[in-house]
C-alpha cells in the first residue's frame, strides 16, 4: 500500500513566479490497484508520479510504502522498489548496448557489481517469450543495439526491463502516447498482462479517455493538485467517453474552497 499524506508541492520558475502544485494532497494506493490517471495539462499528473519515484522531493507530507516512510530515501534507492516507464521512447534504455544487454542489465538491478554478471543467457528462451507476445519482432533482435530500434519496440523493451523483478510500483507516465495507435494498442495489451499476471500496482497516465475507461481498476481525475474524481470497479465499468468529457466540464467547480490559484 502506497499513502501519499499532506502532500505539498511548490515550484518556482526561473523569473520567480510560483506554481502551487499539491496544496495538501491525500491519496491512498492499494496493494493491486491499477489506476489510470487523466486530467488538464499542468494538473500534476507527472509530478505526482515524479514525487512517488523520487525525482520530486515535496515541500511537505510524506510518503508511505508499506508502511515506511519512504519521502526523503533518494531515487536511485527507490528504484528497488518502484519502476517507471515514460512517455519517451529513448528513456529507460541504453542506446549503446544491446537487447540482451540491457534486459541483463535490468534482471540485475540493485545487485552489487552488476556488469560483472554479464549477459543473462539463462533466461532467453524467457525473454524471447516476453518479446515474441507483443509482435514486434524484437525476439529476434536480442543482439540488436537498442539505438537501432524504432520507438515501439524500445517502449516494448523498457517496459519488460521496468517489470523484470516486479517492482512493488510501476509508473506509466504517457507510455504509448508517442506511439502510432497499432503498436501503442499492442504495448498496452501486454502492459495490462503483465500488471494482472503478477499483481503489481500501477498507475498509468493517459490522455486517452478510451485506454483510460480500457485499463485498469480505478480512475482518477486531476485538476488543479487535486483528486476531483476517484472511481473504482463497477463505477469505472460503467464509465463511458461521453461521461468522461461532461466530468470533465464540471473540473473547476469540484475544487476545493483551498487558496488555488
Ligand atoms: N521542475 C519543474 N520546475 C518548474 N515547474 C514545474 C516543474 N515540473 C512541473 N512544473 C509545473 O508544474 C505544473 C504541473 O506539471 P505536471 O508536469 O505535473 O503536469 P501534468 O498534469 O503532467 O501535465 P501534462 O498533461 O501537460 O503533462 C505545470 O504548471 C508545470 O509547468
Amino acid at each position: 500500500m502506497i499513502e501519499i499524506k499532506d502532500l505539498h508541492k511548490t515550484f518556482f520558475s526561473e523569473l520567480g513566479t510560483e506554481k502551487k502544485v499539491f496544496r495538501g494532497l491525500d491519496f491512498t494506493i492499494n496493494d493491486g490497484d491499477f489506476i489510470t490517471v487523466i486530467g488538464s495539462n499542468g494538473a500534476g499528473k507527472s509530478t505526482l508520479l515524479n514525487v512517488l519515484n523520487g525525482q520530486v522531493i515535496p515541500d511537505a507530507g510524506e510518503i508511505i510504502l508499506n508502511g515506511q516512510n519512504i519521502t526523503a530515501i533518494e531515487q536511485h534507492k527507490r528504484a528497488k522498489w518502484i519502476s517507471q516507464v515514460y512517455q519517451n521512447p529513448t528513456m529507460g534504455t541504453a542506446p549503446s548496448m544491446t537487447v540482451l544487454e540491457n534486459l541483463s542489465m535490468a534482471k540485475n538491478k540493485g545487485k552489487r557489481f552488476n556488469f560483472t554478471f554479464g549477459l543473462d543467457t539463462k533466461n532467453i528462451d524467457f525473454y524471447k517469450g516476453q518479446l515474441a507476445d507483443i509482435g514486434l519482432g524484437l525476439e529476434k533482435q536480442l543482439h540488436t543495439q537498442v539505438g537501432l530500434l524504432s520507438g515501439g519496440q524500445r517502449q516494448c523493451l523498457s517496459l519488460i526491463m521496468a517489470t523484470l523483478n516486479r517492482p512493488d510500483i510501476l509508473l506509466l507516465d504517457e507510455h504509448t502516447a508517442a506511439l502510432d495507435p497499432e503498436t501503442s494498442n499492442k504495448i498496452l495489451e501486454k502492459t495490462k498482462e503483465i500488471i494482472e499476471k503478477n499483481n503489481i500496482t500501477s498507475l498509468m497516465i493517459t490522455h486517452n479517455m478510451q485506454d483510460a475507461i480500457t485499463y485498469g481498476n480505478r480512475l482518477i481525475m486531476l485538476h488543479a493538485g487535486e483528486i476531483i474524481f476517484d472511481i473504482k470497479g463497477a463505477e469505472k465499468q460503467k464509465l463511458t467517453v461521453e461521461k468522461l468529457l461532461e466530468m470533465f466540464k464540471t473540473k473547476d467547480a469540484k475544487l476545493s474552497d483551498k487558496d488555488v490559484f
